[in-house]
């Protein structure tokens, strides 16, 4: 037995679980400063502290769409910042049964001598954080890897590097009593089709859990958190039921059982776009030894953003829509979703090529 079995293991093993719960899913509001500026210039609304507040706090506060979440994941500010009424968002999100999650990574830089490859960074003093962040109420984390598809990427210095940065963030973690996300992701920018995305995600998977093992990582006090294999950005579209069929086989060969759940990225696919081809994998007869969720950013918030304009007189309306796209895409973690017929806002695109975070 490779896993490391520390003070926290227990602990690890039942949040795991509860985040993976069938129904439920997270919403990924951890946007980092100079992301969240790209949202909030999108709908004319200025990147400074209380804007940001006030985003979070409408997510937040919605009514009745914290059941459909398991989890929120908060940028560093946000885990300390609290309601207009002086209420900590971290207790507000407690008494609702979700756990406050945290991403620790600190962005990507480049590869050097790769063709715009990337690792990540957030290393240095990270135990130190992570037992803070523990500490202020956090009882999961995230690091995001970023890794593409060209002519010859994902070269495998690229794989190596963020496989094994990825498993030493997930036991740093562990060892603090953070449950890890696991976040390689595979950029959809490219021409490639879904075979070709299928073929890099089965790549990058394997060197993953390779390394997981290696750095005894406890596989059942973590999730995954990957792309969903698609054609690429400028390749023609598929239907929901063939990146289903892709998706699941990929991820059937290459994450141990062991994993409770695994919650998809949106990666710039529309609102409706992201809820269907969730639906469309737990509407398909194979084994799925783990739950297959969400921890959707854009296409949690996408339309929320555009109703909510940044003015007070909009957050009702802000927050209904919210609710619906909460709804449905808890319908989707049960192969249920039978469609808003959203049309309109939750059918827009989200993606924006060459998206570095
Ligand atoms: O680079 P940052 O600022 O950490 O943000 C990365 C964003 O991408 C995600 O990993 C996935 O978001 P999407 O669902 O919008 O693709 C979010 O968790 C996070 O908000």
């Amino acid at each position: 037995m490779s896993a490391f079995v520390g003070k926290y293991a227990d602990e690890l093993i039942k949040n795991a679980k509860y985040i993976a719960t069938p129904g439920k899913g997270i919403l990924a509001a951890d946007e980092s400063t100079g992301t969240i500026g790209k949202r909030l210039s999108s709908i004319n609304v200025e990147n400074i502290e209380s804007n940001r507040q006030a985003l979070r706090e409408l997510l937040f506060t919605a009514p009745n769409a914290l059941p459909y979440l398991s989890g929120v994941i908060l940028f560093e500010e946000t885990l300390y910042q609290k309601t207009a009424d002086g209420k900590p968002f971290v207790d507000v999100l407690l008494e609702a049964n979700v756990l406050p999650g945290i991403k620790v990574d600190k962005g990507v830089v480049d590869l050097a001598g790769t063709n715009g490859e990337t690792t990540t960074q957030g290393f240095d003093g990270l135990g130190a954080r992570c037992a803070a962040f523990y500490k202020a109420g956090a009882r999961f984390a995230k690091w995001r890897a970023v890794l593409k598809i060209g002519a010859t990427e994902p070269s495998e210095l690229s794989i190596q590097q963020n496989a094994q940065g990825l498993a030493r963030y997930a036991i740093i973690c562990q060892e603090n009593g953070l449950v890890p996300i696991v976040e390689p992701e595979i950029l959809t920018d490219g021409s490639h089709d879904i075979k070709k995305c299928a073929y890099a995600s089965e790549m990058v998977l394997a060197a993953v859990y390779k390394a997981l093992n290696e750095q005894h990582v406890l596989l059942e006090g973590t999730l995954l958190k990957p792309n969903m294999v698609t054609p690429g950005s400028d390749s023609p579209k598929v239907t929901p039921e063939e990146i289903a069929e892709y998706t699941v086989t990929t991820l059937r060969r290459t994450v141990p059982a062991a994993v409770p759940g695994i919650v998809f990225l949106s990666g710039g696919q529309s609102e409706e776009e992201a809820t269907v081809n969730l639906n469309a994998m737990n509407k398909l007869d194979e084994l799925k030894p783990w739950t297959l969720s969400f921890s959707f950013g854009r296409a949690l918030q996408a339309s929320t953003l555009k109703t909510w304009g940044g003015k007070k007189e909009n957050v009702a309306a802000a927050q209904a829509n919210f609710l619906a796209r909460c709804k449905a895409n808890s319908e989707a973690t049960l192969g249920t979703y039978g469609g808003d017929g959203a049309g309109g806002l939750a059918s827009e695109s989200l993606y924006v090529k060459g998206y570095k975070y």
